[in-house]
């Protein structure tokens, strides 16, 4: 057998959940044309994440590979996801998180457009917003930011950072793309990307209301 640097068994472990949540995921519609990218931690220096390009609505165990946290990939000749930089960032930067989503559905990126004028979109006075940690009453807000897109990972992941010193924040859209959204683990990060995007769509439908 040869000699990985990381736990073999994890990383089947954490393919599998990948693949199998991203299918669900893709079935919804938030995967279109190929978009989007999922990780997991394996330990504190690799990382499970999906190789670039694969179709998210097929997307088997073999369509996740292993990185560094300097996104380099280890032991493996496929590309990892061409935004490996910001699912890394959060994992050297926070311990504690062990899941990084990132979708491309309707409503986020329509919401990115619509808000990325002001910087910022105000959830306010949901129930849901209790899927947030920390939160234990419809009587909060959460500010989620919107950054400006670009093809250039280290300015998107500057952004990120400058986001991460100013507030404590489990996601944020970037204009004309799509939602980032994080957890501990695999069923946090997906409550929070569910969060999001349910409250996302309500302010949608609020304005399409004129309410
Ligand atoms: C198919 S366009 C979307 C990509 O540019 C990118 O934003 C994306 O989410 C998927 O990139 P990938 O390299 O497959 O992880
Ligand atoms: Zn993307």
């Amino acid at each position: 057998m040869e000699n990985r640097p990381y736990d073999a068994q994890r990383l089947a472990r954490c393919a599998s959940e990948i693949a199998s949540s991203v299918r669900e995921l893709s079935a919804r519609g938030w995967t279109p044309a190929t978009s989007s990218n999922f990780s997991m931690r394996l330990d504190e220096r690799h990382v499970a994440i999906t190789v670039s390009g694969r179709d998210k609505g097929r997307l088997t165990d073999d369509d996740v590979m292993v990185v560094d946290l300097s996104g380099s990939a280890v032991a493996t000749d496929h590309r990892p996801s061409a935004e490996t930089l910001l699912h890394t960032q959060l994992y050297a930067r926070f311990p504690d998180v062990g899941c990084v989503l990132h979708t491309h559905s309707l409503n986020q990126t329509v919401a990115s457009r619509l808000y990325a004028g002001a910087g910022q979109l105000r959830l306010e006075g949901y129930e849901l917003l209790k899927a947030f940690n920390g939160n234990t009453t419809h009587e909060a807000a959460i500010d989620l930011p919107v950054l400006p897109n670009s093809q250039d990972m280290h300015t998107l992941a500057a952004q990120v950072d400058a986001l991460l010193d100013n507030q404590p924040v489990w996601g944020y859209l970037i204009d004309g793309h799509g939602l980032y959204a994080w957890g501990r683990d695999m069923g946090e990060a997906r409550r929070h990307l569910e969060a999001f995007e349910f409250l996302i769509a309500c302010e949608l439908e609020l304005r399409r209301l004129h309410a």
